[in-house]
């Protein structure tokens, strides 16, 4: 496996030159992949091993939104679509994608088909690192692995199509059957991973948690509303505001920094950016840094474990979180993004 120094530090990444899609259909040629849950991950990861070529089936509670999508994807019931406990049943590698308070309700169905040799697969360390809370604690005999794409299901699959890939994380928990290193190297390539990073579940959850809270989605949302108000409590209209606030962070200088990094992204604004952005960078670190302490104590702590498990599972989640969402929708900042969203030009 390569090893590669990441700012002085060596780690240990998968490559797909030393994982060809070739050895990961020969690694997994026996195997019935049962994907269950068809919400973000579902989808994205399925279709991409289904067109790798693997042996996949769903499992999904019949009825709803997800088993219509599974239908409308080409998943047939009775032959590649079932419910949860019948899919479960017919696999030899069980990828559990359900969503993390959902995993503890169907966890019983899922247990019973664990038998001697399985696999059971998540892509996301909650389940497992939370245990005491969730309850889900799988048989000694049945390798416990982890591959979980560092983007959303839609991206995944997007990626894909496009011949690019998101890279992932991986791990493994439990060994039965000396096969579970070989086979969540099979599974992310399968899925459509670029590159494959060694990670351990409870490293996976602590980051994933802290930075989806953090930077990724929360602190962002929460510093675009902050700088959105101050502008335009101070006098200048919605889409000046929205503009210099989220239009151009996500049009013209993220594209830079994602191509070159942040010096690149600065090198190529002016003197006077540059200079007021560099005596900034401090202010904005100081008063942060705390929250980010604060959250991953959060984290670690198995508190918003808690919160995400009381939350998650109360049976109006759904509703509430779609009057929380069109909240979000409807505030003048997201409707001034609608209508610049139109004006990108096309030349
Ligand atoms: N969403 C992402 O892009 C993403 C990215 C990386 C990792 N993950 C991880 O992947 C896993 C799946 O996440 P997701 O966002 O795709 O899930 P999701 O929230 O979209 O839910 C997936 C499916 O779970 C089913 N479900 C929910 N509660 C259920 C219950 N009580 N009984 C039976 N079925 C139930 C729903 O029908 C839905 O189709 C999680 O562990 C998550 O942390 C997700
Ligand atoms: C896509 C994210 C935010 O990276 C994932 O962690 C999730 O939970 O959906
Ligand atoms: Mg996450
Ligand atoms: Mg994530």
């Amino acid at each position: 496996m390569a090893k590669i120094n990441f700012g002085g530090v060596q780690e240990t990444v998968i490559t797909r030159e030393e994982f060809p899609l070739e050895k990961a259909i020969d690694t997994l040629k026996y195997e019935t992949i049962a994907i269950i849950g068809y919400g973000v991950q579902g989808p994205g990861q399925s279709l991409n091993l289904r067109d790798n070529g693997f042996n996949v089936i769903i499992g999904q509670r019949k009825g709803g939104k997800s088993w219509k999508k599974a239908i409308a994807d080409g998943w047939i019931e009775g032959e590649t679509l079932f419910e949860i406990e019948e899919a479960c049943d017919n696999a030899t590698i069980i990828q559990y994608l359900l969503s993390d308070a959902g995993q503890i309700d169907a966890w019983q169905q899922v247990k019973k088909s664990l038998t001697a040799g399985k696999t059971l697969y998540f892509s996301h360390g909650f389940g497992i690192i939370f245990n005491e809370q969730t309850n889900i604690i799988p048989p000694a005999d049945v390798d416990v692995i982890l591959v979980a794409p560092k983007g959303s299901g839609t991206s995944l699959r997007r990626l894909f199509l496009k011949g690019e890939g998101v890279n992932s994380s991986i791990a493994v928990y439990q060994n039965a059957t000396g096969r579970a290193y070989e086979k969540a190297i099979a599974l992310g390539i399968g899925v459509g991973s670029g590159y494959l990073f060694e990670t351990d579940f409870r490293k996976e959850v602590y980051s994933d948690l802290t930075g989806e809270r953090g930077i990724l989605m929360g602190a962002l949302a929460g510093m675009f509303e902050a700088q959105y108000e101050v502008l335009r409590s101070n006098g200048h209209s919605p889409s000046e505001a929205f503009n210099e606030t989220v239009e151009e962070l996500t049009q013209s200088l993220m594209p830079l920094v994602a191509e070159n990094g942040m010096d690149w992204m600065f090198a190529n604004t002016s003197v006077t950016a540059q200079r007021g952005a560099l005596d900034w960078k401090g202010k904005f670190k100081q008063a942060a840094k705390p929250i980010f302490e604060q959250l991953y104590e959060e984290v670690a702590s198995g508190r918003e474990a808690t919160r995400v498990i009381i939350e998650g599972s109360s049976p109006d989640y759904r509703e509430k979180l779609d009057v929380e969402l069109a909240e979000i929708r409807e505030s003048e900042l997201w409707k001034a993004g609608a209508a610049v969203r139109k004006l990108r030009p096309k030349l």
